[in-house]
């Protein structure tokens, strides 16, 4: 679950600060909630995913993420809350030096699964995505949209708590992004809390559900 009591962020801090790009957020997704987060280029969608997994803090206002607290929290409690959270980045941010099976086995490895079982689930993951024929490939011998199916299998290989997607389908053409889409649903109905951002209007048209609106920062719509 993810709820944001009027929150508020700034990049840089002391004498860097800036200016303010999320003004006065309060929302609340419960476990299991899906929601699109839509909004202008620049209206902060990333930074609000980027709060939300713990990549900055809040400048202002009470978060709290799977239950914690995230302005009480102390620091060394951090990581383990990020390794229940997915993301899939919008310049997806795959090692490079590592193949496609080995970038989606990742998080089941940290986790510290058999290397039996993390070889099943990641074969029957790339399957799911397309990407069968391309376990061996690095990032850079895969496309935009390949390399995307990759970042989206290594974000929810761990059924993680919850889900964030900023623009999962920009590389996507329309079957694989409802292939993505049945994905995320099935996630969500085992309990995963998803967020994802997008542009891609006939998608949520198709997938209609809940949305957050940004606009310079602000939230304009949570219905
Ligand atoms: N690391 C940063 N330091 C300072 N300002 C930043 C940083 N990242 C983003 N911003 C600013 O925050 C504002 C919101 O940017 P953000 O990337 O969150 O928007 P967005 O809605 O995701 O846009 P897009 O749809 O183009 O990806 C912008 O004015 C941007 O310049």
């Amino acid at each position: 679950m993810i709820r944001l009591e009027a929150v508020s962020l700034r990049y840089g801090a002391g004498r860097a600060a800036q200016a303010e790009v999320l003004h006065d957020l309060s929302f609340h997704v419960p476990e299991g909630g899906f929601r699109w987060l839509t909004g202008p280029s620049g209206a902060g969608k990333t930074s609000l995913m980027r709060m939300i997994y713990l990549a900055v803090r809040p400048s202002r206002g009470r978060m709290i993420i799977q239950g914690k607290d995230i302005g009480r929290a102390e620091r060394r409690q951090l990581p383990r809350l990020r390794r229940r959270i997915g993301v899939v980045f919008q310049d997806f941010r795959l090692l490079p030096h590592l193949t496609a099976f080995d970038n989606v086995a990742l998080p089941l490895r940290i986790a510290g699964r058999p290397e039996g079982q993390i070889r099943a689930d990641v074969m029957e993951m790339l399957r799911w995505v397309g990407l069968a024929a391309k376990i061996d490939s690095h990032p850079y011998e895969l496309s935009g949209g390949e390399q995307q199916r990759v970042a989206i299998a290594r974000a929810v290989i761990n059924r993680p708590a919850m889900l964030l997607a900023d623009e999962p389908t920009g590389n996507l053409d329309d079957a694989q992004a409802e292939r993505l889409m049945q994905l995320f649903q099935e996630l969500n109905r085992l309990g995963t809390t998803a967020i994802v951002a997008t542009h891609n209007q006939s998608l949520m048209a198709r997938y209609p559900a809940r949305t957050l609106s940004l606009d310079s920062g602000h939230l304009v719509q949570d219905e």
